[in-house]
């Protein structure tokens, strides 16, 4: 369906996007996810046709789009700042791309109907979009994007503004929504967990370049660098030197999965594979903040040297504040990452 090849977009001397090389298949949900200035958006509106290219190519079903406009790409948009018709009702935004492409007016209403009711407005058709809040908006702009069944649909932090119970329960019905629909989605967002529950593909940027791609639960298991680790919200890292069966690091010995090979490395250390004891065994810490994330508490950990540890942990095992611990720690929750400087 879409494929890059080497597109390269630069903005004075910054490269914005960097010889990027992605295929999005039929049928396929891919979301790209980095932190701000990674270059997602300019990937988006270059796709869109709404940024040239300095260098490479986009293909969609084959066909070089380098002198196809916009209009003409057949692909739908939907940006972070909306672009709705303030002086319109609700339901001539959503129906505007279908009164394009000359669809009857009955079937459009009834269209747009059902699109509200999806996003979560239902009845708001005649409402007038300047009367809506930020995030009714954006489902408005979300409607509006999904009614003329783009070949490739495009967002771009979809969900950005909506609460978060509203975006957890839309996240599953657009992907349901998309998979009923057999719809090609390209959507950016530098959320992970909408990303992960949306996605059947996740691609990580990095200063305009793609740093690892893959299923979301490959990319959860196996962050590919301390880039993505962190980004994902995995703060345990620690450089460490493997020497056999454990490693050297700040924190002592840390042991790491079977036949890793000696070396040079960071480490991974999830907080579920931090085990909390008696002070008297493993590397002493002294309890700092908890905080209560529902189902455990995240505790911070204080060593005498190397980074703060944080520790997952269950409500009744939740050690107090000041306290001092012993940590050791679960070679099952270690994840070797590349060294820093190739990191
Ligand atoms: N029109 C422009 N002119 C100059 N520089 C730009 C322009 N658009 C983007 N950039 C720069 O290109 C880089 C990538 O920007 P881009 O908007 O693609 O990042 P992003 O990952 O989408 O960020 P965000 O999550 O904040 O939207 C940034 O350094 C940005 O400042």
């Amino acid at each position: 369906m879409l494929a890059l090849e080497a597109a390269t977009v630069r903005f004075g001397g910054r490269t914005a996007l960097d010889a990027v090389d992605l295929e999005v298949a039929d049928h396929e949900t891919v979301c790209v996810l980095g932190p701000s200035g990674s270059g997602k958006s300019t990937l988006l509106r270059a796709v869109a046709g709404l940024q040239p290219l300095d260098g490479g190519r986009i293909l969609l079903d084959g066909a070089d789009q380098a002198a196809v406009p916009v209009h003409r790409r057949g692909v739908g948009l939907m940006f972070q700042d909306h672009q709705l018709f303030p002086h319109q009702d609700v339901a001539t935004n959503v129906a505007f791309g279908l009164r394009m492409h000359g669809v009857p007016r009955g079937e459009r209403e009834s269209r747009a109907g059902e699109l509200l009711d999806l996003v979560g407005l239902p009845g708001a058709g005649r409402r007038a979009v300047s009367a809506l809040s930020g995030g009714e908006q954006q489902r408005v702009a979300l409607a509006r994007a999904l009614a003329p069944r783009p070949g490739l649909l495009m967002l771009d932090e979809p969900l950005g503004q909506l609460d978060r119970s509203l975006r957890e329960r839309l996240v599953v019905e657009l992907r349901e929504l998309f998979g009923r629909l057999g719809t090609t989605v390209l959507a950016v967002t530098h959320d992970q967990g909408e990303a992960f529950a949306l996605a059947d593909r996740v691609v990580v940027m990095r200063d305009g370049r793609i740093t690892q791609t893959g299923t979301p639960l490959e990319v959860w298991q196996r962050p590919a660098s301390a880039f993505v680790a962190r980004f994902l919200g995995f703060d345990n890292v620690v450089e460490a030197t493997v020497t056999g069966a454990a490693a050297d690091t700040a924190w002592g010995e840390v042991p790491v999965p079977d036949g890793t090979p000696r070396g040079r490395y960071e480490l991974l250390v999830r907080p579920t594979g931090v085990r909390i004891g008696g002070p008297e065994a493993g590397l002493r810490c002294t309890v700092g903040a908890r905080t209560f994330r529902g189902h455990h508490v995240s505790v911070l950990l204080h060593p005498g040297r190397g980074p703060v540890i944080e520790a997952e942990c269950a409500l009744r095992d939740t050690p107090g504040e000041g306290a001092s611990v012993g940590v050791t720690f679960d070679a099952a929750d270690v994840v070797v990452l590349p060294p820093a400087k190739t990191a």
